[in-house]
Formats: structure tokens, sequence, C-alpha cells
């Protein structure tokens, strides 16, 4: 067949037709729809990205609740993405309406490039494996009973972070790193490793840096945005060779997780009956033995080391961020630790022993520094993104299936209504009731249903790892409190901008 200029005229007339549809469509995507949520203006095709060009978008979002109000609608290119400003949009939402406000964004580069087929249950859809693992869970380590067979663990674990502290006081913020890794690594596998293999923790620590970096919107490459990215090569891209690097040694990683619960069920085969009873059975090994027990394999070994990964992933930063801002707060505020100081003495006296986990319920002003700690500065300021399934309808507005809709809890805790000079760190407001709001509007906020905490999201995603947290870190802030004198060297940067660990920095 003969091409004539007639025929590549047309060719190029159809492709540069094509490509135009293309992109008016695109540019059409990314404008605001109708009865959409109020919010700032979008630009074509990239929508409201711009505005998250900060790593601290909580703090955009929630100076936009005065202009636009407690529920903002965004565009992210042609995404739609929600922001929850108030307790009570979250509740409606997120907790209510939990069976279609329950998924997770189906993130091209973790998919694609990370995770691929394995299932990593931070990133999980809201589906019944889902609800199978978080059974499994918290029937073995995050339920009463789990935490009550894990808590030597934790008070070990605090007792030797007390002792590298003691030894080497200058180091502290390294030293809470490896017992902010070291704890859930035991209690999830068994693990030692991280008390005293530098190599293990430096690799975990910059798994999670690289795993960050490839998922903050503003810092991550764009590729749902502009799907051309996805087929830049690798040696263009270096994103994709991070990715690449990442998932090898996250995996190797998980898989040395569950190596160390094989290891562990094999050694309480072996010991005596007595022996065996004294030892610490982590949660992979429990897992491991009640599927040989039952002779059902309810999880695979590929899915049993990511389910072991994904909650020391989930477990790591943020209780490394609560228990920071824990000691950087003792040091600057020396009233408070004096306080703190006197009630461990009245409770546990100077000549029993340092305080124990079964102390903590006895120590209501240690317990009100940790609750202030989460509202002042939750580790999660914008929660974990939950992903609409369904169309759906809020207050006359309309949302469409996929959205995806964060919570600021960072908002949510400042809300002028409710508390009282709420950037000011006051853990007294959780002594007058337990929401730590003001007098008048306890009755209220009862009546509402709201929580004393939103630091560990909402609804059927919630962090199933609270009670696991709040034991670490007040047996490390107790024994720290009943055994030290936390001073700073220097000025204390707690700017939300500079000094906080968390939130994206
Ligand atoms: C102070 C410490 C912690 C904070 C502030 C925190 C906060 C959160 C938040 C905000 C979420 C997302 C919830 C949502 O999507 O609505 C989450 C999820 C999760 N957290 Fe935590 N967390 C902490 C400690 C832990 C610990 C110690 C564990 C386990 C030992 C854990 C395990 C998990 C898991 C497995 C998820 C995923 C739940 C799901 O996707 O269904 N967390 N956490």
């Amino acid at each position: 067949m003969e091409v004539t200029s007639e025929h590549t005229s047309w060719v190029c007339l159809s492709i540069l037709l094509a490509s135009l549809f293309t992109l008016v469509r695109f540019s059409l995507k990314s404008l605001r729809p109708r009865n959409y949520p109020p919010g700032p203006p979008a630009l074509p095709f990239i929508g409201n990205v711009h505005h998250f060009a900060t790593s601290k978008t909580f703090l955009k979002f929630a100076e936009w609740r005065a202009k636009y109000g407690k529920i903002i609608g965004l565009k992210t290119g042609p995404g739609h993405l929600v922001v929850l400003n108030s307790a009570r949009m979250a509740r409606d939402l997120l907790d209510k309406r939990g069976s279609i406000y329950s998924g997770r964004p189906k993130d091209y580069i973790v998919r694609n490039h990370i995770v691929f087929e394995a299932q990593h249950i931070i990133f999980l859809p809201y589906d019944s494996y889902l609800k199978q693992w978080r059974t499994a869970v918290v029937r073995h380590l995050l339920g009463p009973v789990g935490i009550e067979q894990v808590s030597p663990i934790l008070e070990a674990t605090a007792a030797h972070l007390m002792y590298r502290l003691a030894v080497d006081p200058g180091q502290f913020a390294d030293n809470f790193r490896n017992w902010a890794l070291a704890t859930p690594l035991i209690a999830i596998c068994g693990h030692r490793g991280a008390q005293k293999e530098p190599e293990l923790i430096d690799q975990f620590y910059s798994n999670q840096e690289n795993w960050l970096n490839l998922l903050t919107p503003g810092v991550a490459p764009p590729v749902e945005m502009f799907p051309v990215l996805k087929w830049v090569p690798a040696f263009l891209a270096k994103w994709k060779r991070t990715a690449r690097d990442l998932r090898r040694n996250q995996r190797g990683f998980y898989e040395m997780m569950l190596d160390s619960a094989k290891e562990g069920r094999r050694q309480r085969k072996v010991a005596s009956q007595s022996q065996a009873s004294f030892r610490y059975e982590s949660l992979m090994a429990r897992m491991l033995r009640t599927q040989e027990e039952s002779g059902k394999t309810e999880f695979d070994d590929c899915q049993l080391a990511y389910l072991g990964g994904g909650h020391l992933d989930a477990a790591v930063d943020t209780t490394y961020s609560t228990a920071l801002t824990f000691v950087k707060i003792l040091a600057a505020r020396p009233e408070i630790m004096e306080k703190a100081q006197t009630e461990i003495e009245s409770v546990c006296g100077l000549d029993n022993g340092p305080p124990k986990p079964q102390d903590i319920p006895k120590l209501p002003y240690l317990r009100a520094c940790y609750s202030e700690i989460l509202r002042w500065r939750p580790p999660t300021p914008n929660n974990l993104p939950h992903v609409l399934e369904a169309d759906d309808t809020v207050g006359g507005y309309r949302l469409i299936k996929g959205t995806v809709v964060l919570q600021n809890t960072w908002a949510i805790e400042r809300d002028p209504e409710l508390y009282d000079d709420p950037d000011a760190f006051d853990p007294e407001r959780y002594l007058e009731n337990a929401y730590g709001v003001k007098p008048g509007v306890e009755a209220q906020c009862r009546a509402e249903g709201r929580k004393p905490n939103y630091a560990f999201g909402g609804g059927r995603r919630q962090c199933p790892g609270d009670v696991f947290a709040v034991t670490s870190v007040l047996v490390v802030a107790a024994k720290l409190v009943w055994g030290f004198e936390v001073e700073s060297r220097g000025p204390l940067d707690l700017s939300v901008e500079s000094g906080f660990h968390g939130g994206g920095s």
C-alpha cells in the first residue's frame, strides 16, 4: 500500500486531536466538580497539588478551616481529596459510615514497585482478609491478654533504655530510636537485635525514610497525576531505583522477622515445659503455633512476614515521636517534671524500685501528660488516608467513590470552641475531664460521643496498637521521671515547623 502525504496528514491530525482530547479531559477532571465541599480554587491539570509543596500540610488544612469550614474539598490532579476538620465530621463519616469509608488508596508506587502481590496491612483494602488479621493480632498481641503477656518485655526494654541513658545521656535521641524499634520487634517476632546490632537499626530507619519519601504527597513523584512518568526508564527515574532497593530491603527485613519467629518456635518446642512457659512467645511465633495446632494455614509465609513487618512499620515511628516529645517537654518545663516526680514518689516510693507497668493506672498526672502530648503533637496529624468506596452525600455536598478522606487530627484537637488556649501544652486539662476540653462543654462532648483522643485515627481502620503504645511509652516515662533529672543543655526547639519529629518531617 502506498503511503501518501494525505494519509500522513490524517494520521498526524488524529494523533493531535486524540492528544488534545486527552488534555482537555484531564484538565476538566482536575477542576472542582459541582456540589463539592468548599476549598481553595484548583488550577487546571494539577488541581490543588501546588498547595502540598510543604511537608506539614495539616497546618495549611487547619488554616483553611476558618475560611472554608469543617469539610474541605481539594483536587489532586484528577483525584478527589477531602479533609475533615471537625470531630463531628470524622465521627459521622469514618465511624458511623465505616462500611464505605474504610478503604485505602491504591497507590501506584506501592502496588507496582514496592509491595507487588504481597499484602502490607496499612495499604490493604477493607475486606475479609483485613478483618481476619485484625482479629488475629488483637487476640494474640494487642488485646488485653496479649498486653498482659507482653508487659515484661515492655518493662525490660524500658529498663535497658534507662541503662543506656545512664551510660550515655548525650545520645538520648539515638537511644530512644533503638528502644522504639526494639520493643515492637521483640513483641512481634522475638528478634532482639535492635538492642545491639547498629546495621539492623540503620537498615530499618533507612527503609522507613525511603518509604515515607515515596508516599508523602508533595515529596513523592506525582505519578498518579502524570501517568506518563510510569514509563520513564529506571536509569532516568531515581524514584524507581529507590523503590526497587526499598522493596528488596524491606522484604529482606520482613523475612528476617519471619525466620526469627520460626527459630523462636523451634526453641520453644525443644525447651522443657517449664522453660517454654517462661519464654516470651512473640506474635508471629504464636500465630505459627496456632496454625500448627489447628492444622489450618490461615496465613502463608509471605502473608505472615508482611503482617509482622507492617505492624512494625506502624508501631515504630509513631511511638518514637511520642516518646521524644515527652522528653522534650520534661526538659523544657521543669515544673511538669517536678509534678510527675512528686506523683511517682507518692505512688511507688523511692525505695521500692522503679515503676512497673502495673503502676501506670495509679499515675493520673503522667497519663494526663501522655494525652496532652498526643493532642499537642499528634504523630500522624493528617491520620492515614481512608478511601470512600461508594458515592455519598454529606451536608448537601456530593462525594464520589474513590475520594481520599483525611482526618485532620491537628485541627480537631485544636478546636478553639472546645479547648482553652489550644496551642499551649497543659496536661492539667486532662485532669479536669477525659476530653481535655473547657469545663462548660464536657457534657456536650459526652453527648456527641467525642473521643478523648483522635491521634489513633477512626472508624474501622482505627489504630489497633493504642494500648500497646500507651503502656510502652508510659513505662519509659515513669522510669525516666523516677530515676533522672531531664535537663536541656541549650535552648530547645519546640516549634511545630522545625522542632517536631512527626507529621511528615
Ligand atoms: C503513639 C503511638 C501510635 C500512634 C499515634 C498511632 C497512630 C495510628 C494512626 C493514626 C493510624 C491510622 C488509623 C486510621 O487509618 O484511621 C494507625 C494505624 C495502625 N497502627 Fe498505630 N499508632 C501508634 C502505635 C502503634 C503500635 C504500637 C502498633 C502495633 C504494635 C500500631 C499498629 C497499627 C496498625 C497495624 C495500623 C493499621 C490499621 C489498619 O490499616 O487497619 N500502632 N496508627
